[in-house]
């Protein structure tokens, strides 16, 4: 689904504050593969995403989508295929828009729905949509989406990404701002959806509970690099101590991360 073939990224180049990123990674993510993506603070993560969405250019290397090199293709003409969502709760949605409108304008990317204004059929796929989240906001179609909570808030933005019915899913922190049963509730919906509709998701956590406990397949970065790439037996045999030991014996060093520490 997504190859990426010695992908560098060097920021402020040729200046005093140059600085290399991403140094050459090679990866293949297979169709419906979901990897929990860890690693150190500035282990270049989130650069690693807006490679992947468009938002920054690679300084050399490719990025192939379904076998087509998308390495120059602009990132709005690559959000047709991409979803992502943000640590921020209140950043997928807006807040003084009505929830049926926000679902409007998300969902016209998946479905091309010529009409503008919301009709009949269109509330009725919202509301029964909605329900499926099991929060009662179908009972509050027509209030502002300020009036969530920041779970409720992440939820609807997770439901609204899936209907717009991307390819791929990119998931940069999506529960660290959420409370730990906020957190849960949005992690369990995640992975319903991603296996309800079979899409190809990576996902970057600070929690390595989370890390090894959701997907198929686990990376580790660190200095611009994949330094640990695990799937089938040898992940669902992880444990946080193995893979601090792993970070170790490969890198000669302790690994560093407060977070890390907090969540596990
Ligand atoms: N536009 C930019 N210009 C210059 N440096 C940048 C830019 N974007 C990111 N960086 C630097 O690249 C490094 C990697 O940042 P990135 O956000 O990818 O790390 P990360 O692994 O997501 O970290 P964290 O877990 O702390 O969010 C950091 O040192 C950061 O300061």
């Amino acid at each position: 689904m997504i190859t990426l073939k010695c992908l560098t990224k060097t920021f402020n180049r040729d200046s005093a504050s140059e600085k290399q990123v991403i140094k050459s990674i090679d990866i293949h993510v297979n169709p419906g593969d979901f990897i929990t993506v860890i690693g150190s603070n500035g282990a270049g993560k989130t650069t690693l995403f807006n490679l992947i969405s468009g938002a920054i250019s690679p300084t050399s290397g490719s990025i192939l989508i379904r076998g087509n090199d998308v390495t120059t293709l602009p990132e709005y003409l690559r959000a047709k295929n991409i979803g992502r969502i943000f640590q921020d709760p209140l950043a997928g949605t807006a807040s003084n828009m009505t929830l049926e409108d926000n679902m409007m304008i998300t969902c016209k990317k998946g479905f091309k729905w010529p009409v503008i204004s919301l009709n009949k059929k269109m509330r009725q796929f919202f509301q029964k949509e909605v329900t499926c989240l099991d929060m009662g906001l179908e009972s509050r179609m027509k209030e502002n989406v300020s009036t969530l909570s920041g779970g409720q808030r992440q939820a609807l933005t997770l439901l609204m990404t899936v209907l717009s019915r991307p390819d791929i899913l990119l998931l940069d922190e999506h529960t660290a701002a959420l409370d730990p049963r906020n957190a849960t509730m949005v992690m369990a919906l995640t992975r319903r959806f991603i296996i309800e509709k079979k899409l190809t998701s990576l996902m970057i956590t600070h929690n390595m509970g989370h890390a090894i406990e959701f997907g198929n397949r686990l990376i580790m970065m660190d200095g611009g690099e994949i330094i640990i790439d695990v799937q089938g037996d040898t992940k669902k045999s992880l444990t946080i101590p193995k893979l601090i030991d792993m970070f170790g014996s490969i890198r000669n060093k302790t690994f560093e991360n407060d977070e890390v520490l907090l969540t596990t």
